[in-house]
C-alpha cells in the first residue's frame, strides 16, 4: 500500500547515518523493498539505517522505535540511532523530558540528553551466553576459533541486543574489514547473521575500531559495536572500565563495570536536513 508523501529527518551519529520517520503524526507502512530504496544512496535518500518512531502504550516508556538496516532487515538495537532518536523526539517537541525511556525490539533503554548536547545511553547488560547472542557453541568462551574458508579466526561473541563478533587486530588500516567482515557476517555460526568489529587496543582506556555492520557493510561508526568491543576487550583483561572508542567517524565514551552491569555510552547526535519522501 502506498504511503504517498512522508516527512523525514536525516540525522547521523558520528557519520552512521539515518532516515528518521515520525510514525506518530503520520501513518508509515513500508515494505522491506521500500526501505531498501529509501536507503539507496542513488535512488533514495541514502542511509545506513531507517528509524521509525512510534507511540508506546505501556507506562514505562512514551515511545517505541524500530530499526531497519539498509537491506530492509529489522534489528533489535542501534546505539548511534538511539542517540539520534532522543535528539529527534526532543527537538520535534514530542517530549519535554531530557531523560527519555524508549522501548526497542530488545527491550527498554533510557536516554539522557546532556547539557552539552551529547546523549548518554544506558545500553543495558551485554549478553554473553552463546544461545542468546545467538552463536553456535557448546559453551561460553572469552574467545572462539571459527573456520572461515579454511582459515582459523579468533573472535569474541557479544550481544547488545544485536549480535556482534569482535576481532583484535594490530593495524586497523590494513584490517580485512570488507573481505573477512563480509564472510563472517553470514557465517553459519551466527544464525541471525552478525556485526563484525575489528578492534586495535591502543591502551587500557583507548581502542580504535572499525565495524562491518550486518545488513549494510562498513559504517563510519557503530554504537552497539563500540559497546561490544569494550565488553570483549575488558573480558580479555585488556581494558579498564572507561574507554574512549575511536571510530572512523569520531569518538564514543563507553563505560562498563563488568559482568552483570549495564554498558553506558556517551556521544553526539546531529540533525542534517528534513525532507519529503515520495513512496
Ligand atoms: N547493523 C546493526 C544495526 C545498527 C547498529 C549500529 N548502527 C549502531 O549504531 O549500533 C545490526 O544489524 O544489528
Amino acid at each position: 500500500m502506498g504511503n504517498g508523501e512522508l516527512y523525514f529527518t536525516k540525522m547521523h551519529g558520528l557519520g552512521n547515518d539515518f532516515v528518521v520517520l515520525d510514525g506518530i503524526s503520520q501513518s508509515v507502512n513500508l515494505s522491506a523493498a521500500q526501505i531498501r530504496q529509501i536507503a539507496d544512496r542513488h535512488r533514495g535518500v541514502g542511509c545506513d539505517q531507517l528509524l521509525l518512531v512510534e507511540a508506546y502504550e505501556g507506562d514505562d516508556a512514551e515511545f517505541r522505535y524500530r530499526i531497519f538496516n539498509a537491506d530492509g532487515s529489522e534489528v533489535e538495537q542501534c546505539g548511534n540511532g538511539a542517540r539520534c532518536f532522543a535528539r529527534f523526539v526532543y527537538d520535534q517537541g514530542l517530549t519535554q523530558n531530557t531523560t527519555i525511556p524508549v522501548m526497542t525490539a530488545s527491550g527498554r533503554i533510557v536516554l539522557q540528553i546532556q547539557p552539552d548536547g551529547q546523549v548518554k545511553v544506558n545500553m543495558g547488560v551485554p549478553e554473553l551466553t552463546p544461545a542468546q547472542i545467538p552463536f553456535v557453541s557448546e559453551q561460553r568462551q572469552t574467545l572462539y576459533t571459527l573456520d572461515v574458508k579454511g582459515a582459523a579466526v579468533s573472535l569474541a561473541a557479544v550481544s547488545m541486543g544485536n549480535p556482534h563478533a569482535v576481532l583484535q587486530v594490530v593495524a586497523l588500516e590494513s584490517a580485512p574489514v570488507a573481505t573477512l567482515g563480509a564472510l563472517l557476517e553470514v557465517h553459519p555460526a551466527f544464525p541471525k547473521r552478525v556485526n563484525v568489529g575489528f578492534m586495535q587496543v591502543v591502551g587500557r582506556d583507548a581502542i580504535r575500531l572499525r565495524v562491518f555492520e550486518r545488513g549494510c557493510g562498513e559504517t563510519l561508526a557503530c554504537g552497539t559495536g563500540a559497546c561490544a568491543a569494550v565488553v570483549a576487550g575488558r573480558l580479555q583483561g585488556l581494558l579498564d572500565d572507561q574507554v574512549t572508542v575511536s571510530l572512523p567517524g569520531g569518538d564514543l565514551q563507553i563505560q562498563w563495570q563488568g559482568e552483570g552491569q549495564p554498558v553506558w555510552m556517551i556521544g553526539p547526535a546531529a540533525t542534517v536536513f528534513r525532507g519529503t519522501l515520495i513512496v
